[in-house]
């Protein structure tokens, strides 16, 4: 080879390398830029950010990421309850987030202020409307919560109860006739569609005789999907849910078409109940324009085909009773009281109905079946709390199928302590209540700022007793519009939350918090009564399990009502078993997920007829 020829190789590769070089810059640029970004913004959350200075593990700090790898693994209450053990009362939980466990705070946040909720409700939308739980800002809300409200009063529950003691002696009976186990979770879960279909529908769905029957609940199995559904919704941008939603396997099918499953079940509902109320008002009911999700379901109704959804066409409950109304008819009296509504307000008013129908379906039958089911559960191992149940049950049920009414019911003292306790370890929902801080010119910007307390108390003048952080150097930084949560200063859009599974593990107010006590709840004759009724309060208002303030259960009162006849009726008949192969301390372990579940997501009991 000669020296010309090197040089022309030489030349060949140093363009080479360099052309290869060359696409290489711009990625390395890029990559470098990117890396420059992601490490200043983390310098920045974890040093220079307004919630540098609240306790917390720097990871959480700086990223959103780890948190969301605890709710991933469905154990965020537990992490955040080791956060307030490790860190104190007040802990950064991500770069914008920040958790508390203090009753003061607690107060001021959902009480006194009355922040508005959080973007993550938006994941509950139903139907892509929203519903009194999905309605973000209070003002907003408080309208809602008027027209829905004077449903569950007490007053207006005990109408229904001739039809709640109906499905919960039917499940009684289901219970008695199995000679093997049963999986209660999912037996409560078909009695609550029975219990909201009848007061929120004024129908009667007979979810709980089609599992008799071993048939397939339609309704039963969206409310079970449903969210599911929303995880997923949430996850991907819109455009790619509809591609989602074509992915050919039929049970996934089902799952992204829970929320159209349950609007048609409502939907046929309230135009049949319009269809009633118009015959009953006008000469000439108009036919009213549904939107495109459940327009077909109108179509299949307006050809008088009830069943092709199932269920089957039935009165309603509150007819020969004037005084007795369902929800939506409720909200259809009260929202379509104008006749000058044109067709695109119908519309409107109607879909917005339809949303806040399956708002209270998906609210009310998952919670409330998952606590019923934890009851069980603890009855079956506790013979003690057994025992004394039913001894108490014996008395006032002195005919085991005849039901007491509740007001009856409320004053049994064994038995309210029995479903307290029940509440405060096992309420479905002991997630953090996310709320934002607000700017300064919402109309929830607080007035003045929040201490910390230590504990609740009763007594004028001891509340707010622990000392205050107002005079620490970081408020001397603090800008006007910042809200003083416990000392530190929070800037309008932080995220705020407490969660019920540390409100109600805080051992001050209930010693010994991990053991299931129901005696807890009881006036000790041996102690001061003063220092008992004392003990009592603060346990009462540390109870949340309902949540605080005006975004309270709607349903408390309709959960509270079932809890209570239904441990009353079937406790009363059967003593209760759990085989320790299939239920046990690791198939029950709680799991959350906003509301709580057992991490085998069955719980199998079985139950033997006491001899009368
Ligand atoms: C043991 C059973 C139940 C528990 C533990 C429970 C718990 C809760 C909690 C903690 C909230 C407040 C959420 C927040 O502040 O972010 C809530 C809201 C709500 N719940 Fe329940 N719930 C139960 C049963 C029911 C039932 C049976 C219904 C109705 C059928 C219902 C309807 C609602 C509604 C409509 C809301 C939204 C309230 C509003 O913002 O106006 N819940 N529930």
């Amino acid at each position: 080879m000669n020296a010309s020829s090197t040089d022309f190789s030489a030349r060949n590769l140093a363009s080479a390398s360099v052309h290869a070089f060359l696409p290489a810059k711009p990625i390395l640029i890029a990559l470098s830029l990117f890396t420059t970004y992601i490490v200043s913004l983390a310098f920045y959350r974890l040093f220079l950010s307004p919630l540098a200075s609240i306790p917390g593990p720097w990871y959480a700090a700086v990223s959103d990421l780890w948190i969301t790898t605890h709710v991933v693994r469905m154990q965020q209450c537990r992490t955040v309850q080791h956060l307030f053990d490790t860190y104190g009362p007040i802990v950064r939980i991500g770069p914008n987030k920040v958790a508390f466990r203090d009753f003061g705070t607690m107060r001021s946040v959902y009480m006194v202020h009355k922040f508005d909720k959080s973007a993550y409700y938006k994941s509950l939308l139903t139907n892509n409307n929203d519903h009194a739980m999905t309605t973000l800002p209070h003002a907003e809300h408080a309208i809602r919560k008027k027209t829905y409200a004077p449903h569950y009063t007490p007053t207006n529950l005990s109408l229904f109860q001739p039809e709640l003691h109906d499905f919960a002696l039917k499940l009684t009976d289901i219970l008695v006739t199995r000679s093997s186990s049963v999986d209660i979770l999912d037996l409560f879960r078909h009695l609550m569609v029975d219990v909201v279909a009848c007061t929120v529908f004024g129908s009667r769905s007979g979810s709980l005789d089609k599992w008799d029957k071993g048939v397939r609940d339609p309704l039963g199995v969206a409310v079970y999907d449903f969210p599911k559904r929303g995880i997923l919704r949430s996850a991907v941008p819109t455009w790619a849910w509809k591609l989602v939603c074509k992915i050919p396997n039929a049970r996934f099918r089902e799952i992204c078409n829970s929320d159209n499953i349950m609007a048609e079940y409502v939907g046929s509902r309230l135009y049949e109940m319009r269809a009633n109320m118009q015959a009953a008002s006008l000469s000439s009911p108009t036919r009213p324009t549904f939107p495109a999700s459940i327009s077909p379901i109108m179509d299949r109704l307006e050809k008088n085909d009830l069943s092709a959804l199932g269920y089957p066409r039935e009165s309603e409950v509150s007819s020969g009773d004037e005084h007795k109304m369902s929800l939506v008819e409720r909200l259809l009296t009260t929202k379509m009281s104008s006749n000058e509504k044109d067709k695109k307000e119908i519309v409107a008013v109607e879909r917005d109905i339809i949303s806040e129908a399956m708002g209270h379906l998906v609210a009310g039958v998952d919670s409330s079946s998952t606590t019923l089911s934890y009851m069980f559960w603890e009855l079956s191992r506790r013979r003690d709390v057994m025992h004394r149940l039913q001894a108490e049950l014996d008395e006032i049920m002195p005919d085991a199928r005849v039901i007491p009414d509740a007001t009856v019911l409320n004053k049994s003292e064994y038995l309210n302590a029995f479903v307290k306790e029940s509440l405060r370890i096992y309420g479905a929902v002991p997630s953090l209540l996310e709320r934002v801080v607000p700017s300064p010119s919402s109309p929830s910007r607080p007035s003045h700022q929040t201490k910390p307390s230590s504990k609740p108390n009763s007594r004028a003048g001891s509340r707010n007793t622990s000392p205050s952080r107002a005079a620490s150097p970081i408020l001397s930084t603090a800008r006007h519009e910042d809200f003083d949560m416990m000392g530190y200063a929070l800037p309008p859009g932080t995220i705020v939350a407490t969660q019920a599974w540390s409100m109600h593990r805080d051992e001050d107010v209930f010693p010994s918090s991990e053991t299931f006590l129901p005696e807890r709840w009881l006036v000790d004759p041996r102690a001061d009564p003063d220092a008992e009724e004392e003990r009592l309060v603060q346990m009462n208002q540390s109870l949340i399990s309902f949540g605080v303030g005006t975004r309270q259960c709607g349903g408390q009162n309709l959960a509270q009502l079932m809890m209570r006849i239904v441990v009353a009726v079937v406790a009363r008949n059967c003593d209760v078993r759990a085989d320790v192969g299939e239920t046990n301390e690791q198939s029950m372990s709680m799991r959350d997920a906003f509301v709580l579940f057992p991490a085998g997501k069955e719980c199998k009991l079985a139950f033997v007829p006491r001899a009368q």
